[in-house]
C-alpha cells in the first residue's frame, strides 16, 4: 500500500482476511480511499451459512462494510448465496455484489434468476484468453469485467511473445506493463499480483503511455480462446475446488 495500491482482492478461501484487515488498519489510509473485495466460498452458499460468512468476513477484516463481495465459484446453491448477498447489500454491509468464474453458460443458468444484476464478473483474462463471447454478454448488461490472472499468472510464453516485446521496446516499457496497459485500454479492471517490490512498482506505471489502435488490434489477435487456461465449465470442477480449499478447516 505504501507503493500506492488501493485495490485489495481477498477471499475467504485465501485464508488471509485477518492479515488484510490488520494491513489496512496499520496503513493509516482512510477507509474510503481503499477498495476491498472479498469472496464467498463454495461451502457457505446455503442462505444462513452465507449470511454468517459475510459477517465473519467483516469481522476478520475489521471493517463495517466491504466495497465488493463475490460469489467466488459459481456452483451449487448460488441462488441462496445471492439472496443473502442482496440482503447484506441492502443492510449496508456490502456496497456492490458480483460474481466470479461465470462463463456464458453459467451466467445464463443463474443470472436470469437474480433480482439484482451483478456489478462485476471476475474472470481469468490475459492476451491469450480474451473472453470475447463473455464480454459481449457483460457489455449488454452493463457489467464490468475484472481480470484475474491479468499477467497470465506469469506465463513464460506470454512474456516472450514477440508482438508484446516489440511494443514494449518501442515505449521503453516491459512486457508486463504493455499487457496491463492493453487491459486498461480495453476497459478491464486489473489487480496484478507480485511478491517483488520492483514488479509491484513497475506494474502500476502504465499511465504514461498509450497503445495505438493498430497495437491494440495486434494484441487482440493473440487470443487463444482459453487454451491452457482454467475452464469453469469443466466436469468435476466443483469437487476439485472443494477438495483444494476447505475454509472450515482453520
Ligand atoms: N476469482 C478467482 O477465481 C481468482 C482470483 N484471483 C485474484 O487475482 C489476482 C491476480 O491474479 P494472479 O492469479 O495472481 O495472476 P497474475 O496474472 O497477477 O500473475 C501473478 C504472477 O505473475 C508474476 N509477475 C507479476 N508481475 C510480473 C512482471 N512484471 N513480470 C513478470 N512476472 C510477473 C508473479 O510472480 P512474482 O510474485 O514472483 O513477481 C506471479 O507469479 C490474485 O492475486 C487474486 O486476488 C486469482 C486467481 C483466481
Ligand atoms: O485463486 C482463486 O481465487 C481460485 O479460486 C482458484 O481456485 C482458481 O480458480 C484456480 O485454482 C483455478 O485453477
Amino acid at each position: 500500500m505504501k507503493l500506492g495500491y488501493r485495490h485489495i482482492d481477498t477471499a475467504v478461501a485465501y485464508f488471509n482476511e485477518q492479515e488484510v484487515g490488520k494491513a489496512i488498519k496499520d496503513s493509516g489510509i482512510p477507509r474510503d480511499q481503499i477498495w476491498v473485495t472479498s469472496k464467498l466460498w463454495l461451502q457457505d452458499f446455503a442462505y444462513e451459512d452465507a449470511k454468517k460468512a459475510i459477517d465473519l468476513s467483516l469481522e476478520k477484516l475489521g471493517l463495517d462494510y466491504m466495497d465488493l463481495y463475490l460469489i467466488h465459484q459459481p456452483y451449487g446453491k448460488v441462488d441462496e448465496a445471492w439472496k443473502a448477498m442482496e440482503e447484506a447489500q441492502k443492510d449496508g454491509k456490502i456496497r456492490s455484489i458480483g460474481v466470479s468464474n461465470m462463463t456464458p453458460k453459467i451466467w445464463n443458468k443463474f443470472v436470469p434468476n437474480f433480482d439484482v444484476m451483478p456489478s462485476v464478473n471476475q474472470m481469468q483474462f490475459d492476451p491469450y484468453f480474451q473472453q470475447k463471447e463473455l464480454r459481449k454478454i457483460l457489455a449488454e448488461n452493463h457489467v464490468a469485467l475484472e481480470a484475474w490472472g491479468p499477467l497470465g499468472q506469469g506465463d513464460k510464453d506470454l512474456f516472450n511473445e514477440p508482438v508484446l516485446k516489440n511494443i514494449a521496446e518501442k515505449y521503453g516499457k516491459d512486457v508486463g506493463q504493455v499487457i496491463l496497459r492493453f487491459e486498461h485500454q480495453e476497459g478491464i479492471i486489473v489487480f496484478p499480483k507480485s511478491v517483488h517490490e520492483a514488479r509491484i512498482k513497475s506494474n502500476k506505471e502504465i499511465f504514461d503511455f498509450e497503445l495505438t489502435s493498430d497495437e491494440m488490434d495486434s494484441i487482440r489477435a493473440l487470443d487463444r480462446n482459453g487454451e491452457g487456461r482454467h475452464d469453469p465449465d469443466a466436469p468435476g470442477i466443483k469437487d476439485q475446488l472443494l477438495n483444494a480449499f476447505d475454509v472450515h478447516a482453520e
